[in-house]
């Protein structure tokens, strides 16, 4: 039997991300919500169980603005419900908020179930205006592989590329490409041309660029049900690609506990869920785990798993989950901030980086900078689903710290003072921006100072 939901489902006014939630956690609550899904849960009085029969696996959707990404995963959730692999899930239903709906866009990531043939995938689509990026960084965190939607009316584009660096920084190494709208594109060099450019493009990213599954279809087409040589059939060649090309990455199961946060929201009566993926080791129901980042240390208990609205009694690495925490309150949750098992991650305020600032020619592909910038310049660090300010200055023992200039693709060893304390590790990864520009990426060689 069929087990899928998308999260997007019950629409009580929760962000898209929270909503997958609810079923499992309401459900052992007993408490009726006649307007969800979950209430068949909650009338029957227990939820039902999250089966481990296949590997899990998180992909999704980037990409530019209006290239399909939406209209993909809609169309994906369709072609699969018709062999049971998943529950339709129509466009309405996963750009849903008010603002999406009378502006055409995505805003707010959203994620999805399928199920192939030999894998459950949870799916997030992201959104592509330039303006929303953070809530795609932080999708694109939670994501092992991706699908890439290039409009063959378009070709690539600044957030075509832009989500390709920022996939590979947030450690997404393989990603199979949608060339999406070839219903509008009659003449075949321009999908040749197209094809020819994305493989320049990932290679140019250190993706394989070669070898990368790139499919050409329509997902409209798909999704209205039309034309199968370019709808269905080409979704199902996706679907097929994203289970022989992208991997299923080494999950850390014996490291400790570690899930970053990226939403949260309260049960009355009952505290605070917040949901994210599992980085890495495994949790059981009951366990004690701590809360760290953004000013905070709390300890607490997991009193509730779930994935996709079914009850798990272990999260483990991967799991893109919700956690139910006793006695903490929504107030105290912020995004960005990650639980993890007791001791085994410090905060950090001022850390060592080898950083990488984007050239001039990157820039033209990714915005970087075209001019350099001296110590103490102030961008945006992300991490994790984290962003704060950061100030960057030279290390101790530098000769003309104060007038060496910092240039475009230097790669530099830099000290990171940041305004809010993060968990962070030697060899965590984060990306540095400046406005709506991605300028550098860095990882982290040592720690100066802990919160
Ligand atoms: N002709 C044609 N139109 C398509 C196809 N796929 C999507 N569209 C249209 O393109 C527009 C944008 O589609 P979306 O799926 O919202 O694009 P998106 O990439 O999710 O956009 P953002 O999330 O805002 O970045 C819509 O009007 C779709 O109907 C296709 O295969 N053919
Ligand atoms: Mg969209």
């Amino acid at each position: 039997m069929l087990s899928l939901v998308t999260c997007k489902a019950a629409s009580r006014g929760l962000a898209p991300s929270r909503r997958f939630l609810l079923g499992a956690l309401h459900g052992s609550l007993r408490q009726p919500f006649p307007s969800t899904p979950a209430s068949l849960i909650a009338r029957r009085g227990y939820a039902e169980q999250f089966s481990r029969s296949k590997p899990h696996m998180n992909i999704g959707t980037i990409g530019h603005v209006d290239h399909g990404k939406t209209t993909l995963t809609a169309a994906i959730t369709k072609v699969l419900s018709e062999s049971g692999g998943a529950r339709f899930t129509d466009y309405s239903q996963i750009d849903k908020a008010p603002e999406e709906k009378a502006r055409g866009i995505t805003i707010n990531s959203s994620h999805v179930e399928y199920e192939s043939a030999n894998r459950h995938y949870g799916h997030i689509d992201c959104p592509g205006h330039a303006d929303y990026i953070k809530n795609m960084i932080t999708g694109a965190a939670q994501m092992d592989g991706a699908i890439i939607v290039v409009s063959a009316t378009d070709g690539q584009m600044p957030q075509t590329r832009e989500h390709l660096l920022l996939a590979r920084q947030v450690g997404v190494s393989k990603l199979v490409v949608f060339i999406n709208k070839v219903d509008q594109v009659n003449d075949p060099e321009m999908l040749e041309l197209v094809d020819m450019e994305m493989r320049d493009l990932l290679s140019q990213y250190k993706f394989d660029g070669e070898n990368t599954p790139i499919i050409m279809g329509s997902a409209l087409a798909a999704l209205e049900g039309r034309d199968p040589e370019t709808g269905a059939k080409k979704i199902q060649e996706l679907i097929q690609a994203c289970d022989d090309w992208l991997e299923l990455p080494p999950r850390d199961f014996d490291q400790p506990f570690l899930l970053s946060i990226e939403d949260s929201f309260s049960i009355s009566g009952r505290g605070t869920v917040v949901t994210g993926r599992v980085e890495r080791g495994t949790a059981n129901k009951g366990a004690e785990v701590e809360i760290i980042g953004l000013g905070s240390k709390m300890k607490t208990t997991l009193i509730g798993i779930e994935m996709f609205r079914r009850e798990l009694d272990k999260a483990q690495a991967g799991d893109n989950m919700g956690a139910l925490l006793r006695g903490i309150k929504r107030e105290q949750i912020r995004r960005g901030q990650i639980i993890a098992a007791p001791g085994t991650i410090k905060s950090v305020k001022k850390m060592q980086a080898q950083v990488y600032v984007l050239t001039k020619d990157e820039g033209k592909i990714v915005r970087g900078r075209s001019s350099p910038f001296m110590a103490n310049y102030r961008p945006q660090l992300f991490i994790r689903t984290a962003d704060v300010n950061v100030g960057l200055t030279w290390p101790e023992g530098v000769a003309d710290a104060h007038e060496r200039m910092i240039m475009p693709g230097d790669n530099v060893e830099l000290v990171c003072t940041l305004t809010h304390d993060v968990a962070a590790e030697v060899g965590t990864r984060f990306t540095l921006r400046e406005g709506h520009k991605t300028i550098g990426t860095g990882i982290v060689t040592k720690i100066l100072e802990e919160a």
